[in-house]
């Protein structure tokens, strides 16, 4: 899949892009996300503080240089969602290219977040279009705004696919097992993030559980409905099925608002460790979960 650059929007980078004090409040609720995803613990799989999950390759602080080096990325999509109407996902994939060459400096080659490059740069650019068109900064519109700066991408990238170039992972995965990814994700407006991963997290702090637990609480939810491919590559479908089955069991034991699920998330890390499950697309959908919770806060006061 050839990407298209947008010559107009490097240009515009290149001598000075305006960014606006909304489109800096969406980015900084993405880098938040970003931030409190990697330092939620238990994460079974993933890199936290405490531990680097099914991972040699990469440690706490690898995310850390990662999202200060794209972090540039979120300011620049939320403004082009306030600028423009056109060529939306063009010009923030020639923005997350960019922040990805970024990415890889500041990781030494490790692929961190390039799925959280695409997941929340388009996000950010959907918030910045509730704005362009006055609409109120919510979950709701803010998954109708990605679906429409989306659409079509599966059958664009996916249902076009032939064998015949070097695919990605998730291109292949596709024509291996049908799995649309972050891109039916993002096309059908976020359905994880908005049907469990906030419902699981609001509920978590509304139990009374610290920042931490509430996040633990919300990705474990995420696992049991995330098509991840990220699992799927490194363990196959019964990797997949493996996580879901778990993730179900926690949550039915009350997950993390219960100290008996608690213990079996704390029990799940071992598992899937041994199993080399990580669900890097749970933890991406976790961030873009505390951004859009961000989000909605800080503009409800405005109104
Ligand atoms: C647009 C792309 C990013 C699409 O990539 P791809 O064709 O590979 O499609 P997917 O596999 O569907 O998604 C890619 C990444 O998205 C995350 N993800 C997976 N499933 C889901 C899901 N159902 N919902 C949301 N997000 C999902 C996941 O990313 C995270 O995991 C990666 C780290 O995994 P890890 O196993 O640790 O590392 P790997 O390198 O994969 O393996 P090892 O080497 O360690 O063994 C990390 O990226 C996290 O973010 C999926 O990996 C891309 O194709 C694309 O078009 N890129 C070109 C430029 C571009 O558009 N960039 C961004 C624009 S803003
Ligand atoms: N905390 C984390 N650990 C491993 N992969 C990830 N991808 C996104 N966040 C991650």
């Amino acid at each position: 899949m050839g990407i298209k650059y947008c010559d107009e929007i490097m240009e515009k980078i290149n001598n000075g892009f305006c960014i606006s004090p909304d489109a800096f409040k969406i980015g900084e609720a993405a880098i938040l996300g970003m931030l409190y995803e990697v330092s939620s613990s238990p994460s079974p799989g993933l890199i936290s503080p405490y531990s680097s999950g099914s991972h040699s390759d990469m440690n706490f602080y690898t995310f850390l240089n990662s999202t200060s080096s794209i972090a540039h990325a979120m300011y620049i999509c939320a403004q082009i969602g306030i600028d423009y109407e056109d060529e939306i996902l063009e010009k923030i994939r020639s923005v997350g290219l960019w922040a990805e060459k970024n990415m890889l400096r500041a990781t030494d080659g490790i692929n961190t977040q390039r799925g959280l490059l695409f997941l929340a740069g388009v996000t950010a650019a959907a918030a910045g279009m509730c704005i362009r068109n006055r609409y109120r900064v919510t979950r709701f519109n803010i998954s109708k705004m990605a679906s429409i700066i989306c659409y079509g991408l599966v059958e664009r990238e996916l249902k076009t696919l032939s064998n015949s170039k070097k695919l990605t992972n998730g291109e292949r995965l596709f024509l291996e097992y049908g799995l649309t990814g972050v891109r039916g994700e993002i096309e059908k407006g976020l359905p994880s993030i908005i049907e469990v991963g906030l419902p699981c997290y609001e509920e978590a702090i509304s139990f009374g559980l610290s920042t931490p637990k509430a996040l633990s609480h919300s990705l474990i939810g995420l696992m049991t409905v995330v098509e991840d491919t990220t699992v799927v590559n490194r363990c196959g479908i019964e990797g997949l099925n493996k996580m879901r089955e778990m993730a179900i069991k926690a949550l039915k034991l009350g997950g993390m608002k219960t100290l008996e699920g608690e213990g079996y998330i704390n029990k799940m890390e071992d598992v899937f460790v041994a199993h080399n499950i990580s669900p890097g697309g749970a933890a991406d959908l976790l961030a873009v979960t505390v951004m859009i919770h961000e989000l909605e806060k800080h503009f409800r006061k405005d109104e």
